[in-house]
């Protein structure tokens, strides 16, 4: 059996957070400064601290060669044990014991100095890994080369775009040769194609019998790189096992939380003057299915809290997915067409009416953002869950096969050979 890498021991941090100070800051009264003043003065006596565990009492271990596919909702805790592992952030009780040398990539911009150059930054990183400067000379090129910023590599980070970051960031993480890699959602920023390098890159890394560490809400990325799996909720661990096995688990609970009312959702972003409260999603017959057929017309109704006058809005937009989270189709009310209509009377719904379904059997799920006076309003995932069935397009026969053949047809046409 292979070394240790990593040894996680009843891990546990908490957070301080600050206790709602809206209606203090937001009273208009030319009292409001006394009052903030004595709030902090008097706030430490008075005001029962609030905290938050993001990670508790978590133990697991990883052996070297493990690449371990770390996944759950938003706030988990995903990010922090990350954290915890790359010695960004002490914890508050417990330990994580790592052999071998850590390369990390944790949000955007971690580890990086801002005020220096890409070049800078590269010795830099390599210096605090403990490598020589002729070691760190010996792989630059190799770095500029995949992280794509060559002509910016003497401007300081602090002019690069969130992408450019994330690019050297990850290229200087990987290729630093650390025997243990951890990657925090590099697949929520860049482009396809240098997604795809990432995912090669890691694997490059976990082949040569490494250890990687990768969170992702890509469970398709998860499943394709990582042989084992730890499902988080709540700081807690709740799956420690296959990677198949956790994100069984991941893709069960995104379905029980689409059964949830959409108005009563907590898990969802945005300024909050409108909101999303239904959806209903039909076929021809107008009455809500959530079971669509290929090839069919399909109806996706967004029912919105009440438009208030003032409001401004702007757009709803969805994205369709697969069950793993890969996007199929994404629709956006403010890419309008001629067959597109306005009603003075929808204050509270948005409909988009597609005519001829071209999604392959199977089941979906919707995610939906609302914006409204130049903010986004509400974003929830998962707002919705719907199967497709099985039907003909433009009289072309649909079966079921494998969504590995991806998850649209189109309408064609074929000349054969007579
Ligand atoms: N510095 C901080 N101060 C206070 N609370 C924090 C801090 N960092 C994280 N949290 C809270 O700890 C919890 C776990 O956060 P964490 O970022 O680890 O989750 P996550 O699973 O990585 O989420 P996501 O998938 O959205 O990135 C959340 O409730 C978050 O709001």
């Amino acid at each position: 059996m292979s070394e240790l890498a990593i040894h996680v021991e009843h891990l546990s941090k908490r957070y301080r957070i600050g206790k709602a100070q809206k209606s203090i800051l937001h009273n208009p009264s030319p009292f409001r400064h006394l009052a903030y003043s004595m709030r902090y003065y008097l706030g430490a006596f008075f005001q029962p601290e609030e905290t938050l565990w993001a990670l508790k009492n978590v133990s697991f271990e990883v052996r070297q060669g493990d690449v371990l596919g770390v996944i759950g909702r938003n706030g988990s805790g995903k990010s922090t044990l990350l954290k915890l592992l790359s010695r960004v952030t002490e914890p508050t009780t417990g330990r994580a014991i790592i052999h071998g040398r850590v390369g990390a990539l944790l949000e955007v911009g971690t580890g990086f100095h801002p005020e220096l150059t890409g070049r800078e930054n590269i010795f830099l990183s390599g210096a605090i890994l403990g490598m020589k400067h002729a070691e760190i000379q010996r792989k630059f090129d190799e770095i500029v080369a995949f992280s794509g910023v060559e002509r910016f590599i003497d401007t300081p980070i602090k002019y690069y775009s969130s992408g450019m970051r994330v690019r050297l960031g990850f290229a200087v993480a990987a290729h630093l040769e650390p025997e243990v890699l951890l990657i925090d959602e590099v697949l929520a920023v860049g482009d396809a194609e240098f997604q795809q390098k990432c995912l090669g890159k890691m694997s490059e890394v976990a082949t040569a019998g490494r250890t990687v560490l990768f969170v992702s809400h890509n469970m398709a990325a998860v499943q394709s790189l990582c042989n084992r799996g730890i499902y988080l909720q709540k700081g807690e661990i709740l799956v420690d096992g296959t990677i198949s096995e956790a994100v069984a688990k991941y893709l069960k609970i995104i379905d029980e939380i689409s059964q949830i009312e959409i108005s009563e959702r907590t898990d969802r972003t945005g300024l909050g003057n409108v909101r999303l409260v239904g959806v209903d999603i039909t076929d021809q017959s107008h009455l809500s299915a959530l079971t669509l057929i290929t090839g069919e017309p399909a109806q996706f109704v967004f029912h919105l809290s009440h438009l208030e006058p003032g409001i401004k809005f702007e757009y709803l937009d969805f994205t369709i997915c697969d069950l793993q989270g890969n996007p199929v189709a994404y629709f956006n009310s403010i890419d309008t067409g001629p067959e597109d209509n306005k009603s003075p009377d929808m204050h509270d719904r948005v409909v988009c009416w597609i005519d001829e379904l071209p999604l392959l059997p199977g089941r979906y799920r919707i995610n939906v953002g609302i914006k409204a006076n130049g903010e986004m309003q509400d974003h929830v995932e998962s707002a919705a869950v719907f199967n497709v069935e099985q039907g003909r397009l433009r009289g072309r026969p649909i079966d079921n096969r494998s969504q590995r053949r991806g998850s649209v047809i189109f309408p064609h046409r074929w000349i054969l050979p007579g």
